[in-house]
């Protein structure tokens, strides 16, 4: 049986499994041979090629439009060779410097690397593509919306720290910058933005003159074209189709291109054949860094927005949220533009229609508690309120991983798979199992995947006027209850005052938790001063009649420290009970110095949690902090006190009397 012919390792497929392998005499594994004892491959079907490199060729094929491109419709419709040209054109005229007559010459797809990589390698062994062309010879290779396998190999073969989780998703590091740079925010005053948008103490809008953007413009442009290849991605914004905004993201790393590949929506190939001029561009230079000699530069990290120029810079960052979240402040200042409300919130829809909007700063719950189970998901972060009801502005979701648990948040769990980019987590190095508790990165881990990694997402993200509005703060104080129901002044005074605590890095060794007040939940990103959105979302709210509620994700029973942060489950069981409509048949009591209306029974929630007060031991400790959470709000609204919300004078003193009392 163990003949004299030549071992097969399982050149029919069957060595493995067919009985050829067993453990026989002497403990070694048995290999089959064949009878007749010369190798050969007969049985198995040949492959229809000649050569190695007929093979590679016949491995890749273009797939079908789904539907006849546009092309081949009518006398004046372009050629496909006409259409690639004007595109090719378009990218070269996004990527042109403004001092030089003709921007890049650019082609699509990948330089060529002569000879094969270990060869380029071996010769220029510390730069293995130096590229020696001056700028006005070269090419500038465009790799042009890339589908997500396609990016995934670039960015393992390129980009250090880039590697295949066990789950499919992509890991990636975002450099030094694991956060957005809000300090690091420019906003080009010119004479329309001057009376525009909102300047000076507490704006999130710090000034620079158009001179200097373009000298960024062009550091940036110049980077980018000194590159052997770029990315370009074309996308949409808004599902509403009558206010869909169309963006171009040139940037230098497949991570980003794939980040916004899942974070914008995408265009399908009838959609992109069409696209044509792009309504805003951002030129995203990553790790370059700004030139520090340049006028109000402040650290080497620049994020600058042009509007007249519809542009935006980023230089010295590759915090990839920093786009996401730049496009979000152009939405802030074009869509008030056209009376709509721009929404720092997550979005949900329950089975009969009902939508609620969550607004709350960063680690409040937003994405949490808008992906559930029970509801139609229509999206995480960034909404309009238009006419026409809600829609999401973006084509994904962008959670935190931090202790992510696949019991409590089964949804996000599973959208990390294939085609997810997971930023700054850790993982084993041989299982590449990612373990969501390790902050040694940074805490602030993230997932960035397409919406319809969500099972129950509504496609498209759209859907009717809102009928709850809730209010997400994330108290560390403890002292605001898990639920409180808010007419409309209260509402508004809450809404401007964008209240949240949490409590500080455990590295600074601060342990007291820190107020955060940020102006309609999101003062980082709107343009305009924050009377402007708080008397549109009034308006909305009373013309669609929508409640309003302050939701406590925060502590409980104590300040942190001493309580506890409120069980994720409790919080949902709230949710749901806001959503269900059973609370407006609930008996309310009013609280001390807030006067906040709660709930006095909640089925499936212990009822000492309801009212903060009976929640801790401490009483006195508890009047403390209650007090000093109100002097903090007071103060913060000062400066809003001397402002005109609305047409109506009456609202706006109502909602001066929302705030606390005391
Ligand atoms: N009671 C709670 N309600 C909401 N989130 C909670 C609660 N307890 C803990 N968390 C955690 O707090 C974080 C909320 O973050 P996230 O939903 O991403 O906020 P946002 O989208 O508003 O930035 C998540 O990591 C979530 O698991
Ligand atoms: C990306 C962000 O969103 P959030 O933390 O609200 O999810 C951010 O604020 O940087
Ligand atoms: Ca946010
Ligand atoms: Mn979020």
């Amino acid at each position: 049986m163990a003949g004299n012919g030549e071992f097969s390792f399982g050149s029919n497929g069957n060595a493995a499994n067919g009985g050829g392998v067993e453990n026989g005499n002497g403990g070694l594994p048995k290999i089959q041979t064949h009878k007749n004892g010369v190798c050969h491959d007969g049985t198995a079907p040949t492959v229809k090629a000649q050569t190695i490199d007929e093979l590679h060729s016949m491995q890749k094929k273009r797939s079908n439009p789904t539907t006849p491109s546009k092309g081949a419709e009518g006398a004046f419709a372009l050629s496909e060779e006409d259409r690639q040209k004007q595109q090719l054109q378009s990218i070269s005229a996004s990527l042109a410097s403004l001092t030089r007559e003709t921007g890049p010459k650019v082609v699509k797809g990948e330089p060529q690397i002569k000879g094969s990589s270990t060869d380029a390698q071996k010769v220029h062994h510390h730069a293995p593509n130096f590229n020696n062309s001056d700028s006005a010879l070269k090419f500038t290779h465009v790799l042009y919306n890339l589908s997500p396998p396609e990016l995934y190999e670039q960015a393992i073969k390129y980009e250090n720290g880039s590697f295949l989780s066990s789950s499919g998703a992509l890991a990636t590091l975002s450099g030094a910058k694991t956060g957005r740079s809000p300090r690091d925010k420019r906003v080009v005053k010119d004479e329309t933005t001057e009376d525009e948008l909102w300047w000076g103490k507490g704006s999130p809008n710090i000034e620079m003159d158009g001179h200097t953007f373009m000298l960024n413009r062009e550091r940036a442009v110049d980077y980018l074209n000194s590159l052997d290849k770029v990315f370009v991605n074309d996308q949409f914004l808004n599902w509403d189709p009558e206010h869909r905004i169309k963006v171009r993201i040139v940037s230098a790393r497949a991570y980003h291109s794939l980040f916004m590949h899942n974070m914008c929506i995408r265009p399908t190939p009838e959609e992109l054949e069409d696209f044509g001029t792009p309504d805003f561009t951002i030129y995203n230079a990553g790790k370059f860094p700004c030139n520090r000699y340049t006028h109000y530069m402040t650290s080497s990290t620049s994020i600058d927005i042009h509007l007249a120029r519809k542009e935006m810079v980023i230089l010295g960052t590759q915090y990839a949220g920093e786009m996401k979240k730049g496009l979000f402040s152009l939405m802030h200042y074009l869509m008030p533009k056209r009376q709509i409300l721009s929404l720092h919130s997550g979005c949900n829809m329950g089975k009969e229609g009902d939508v609620a909007l969550f607004f709350g700063l960063s680690g409040t719950g937003k994405t949490t508690l808008s992906t559930d189970h029970n509801r139609l998901l229509i999206g995480d972060d960034e909404h309009c309120w238009s006419d026409n009801g809600v829609s999401n502005i973006e084509g994904g979701c962008y959670a935190k991983c931090i202790d992510l648990s696949r019991e409590k948040e089964p949804d996000i769990w599973n959208a990390i798979k294939f085609g997810t980019v997971v930023e700054n987590v850790v993982f084993d190095e041989y299982t590449r199992e990612i373990d969501y508790t390790d902050k040694s990165v940074t805490e602030n881990t993230r997932a960035a995947y397409p919406i319809e990694y969500i099972p129950n997402a509504k496609i498209p993200c759209v859907g009717p006027h809102p009928k709850n509005v809730i209010l997400l703060a994330c108290d560390a104080f403890g002292v605001l209850p898990p639920v409180s129901k808010l007419n409309l002044a209260q509402t508004m005074y809450h809404f401007i005052s964008g209240y949240t605590a949490l409590v500080a890095g455990t590295e600074e060794g601060v342990k007291e938790p820190r107020a955060t007040f940020s102006a309609c939940f999101g003062a980082a990103f709107i343009m305009m001063h924050p009377t402007r959105y708080a008397a549109m979302l009034a308006e909305k709210m009373q013309k669609h009649g929508a409640t309003g509620w302050l939701v406590n994700t925060g502590w409980s029973g104590g300040s942190y420290g001493s309580g506890n942060r409120i069980k994720l489950p409790y919080t949902r069981k709230i949710i749901d009970a806001i959503h269900s409509g059973s609370f407006l048949n609930a008996s309310f009591s009013k609280t001390e110095v807030f006067g906040l209306e709660i709930p006095n029974e909640i089925e499936g929630i212990p009822a000492e949690i309801l009212e903060p007060k009976n929640s801790w031991k401490d009483k006195e400790a508890y009047n403390e902090t209650l007090l000093k959470l109100g002097g903090l709000f007071k103060k913060n609204f000062e400066v809003f006190a001397s402002y005109k919300i609305g047409k109506d004078n009456k609202l706006t003193e109502e909602i001066l009397a929302a705030g606390p009392i005391f």
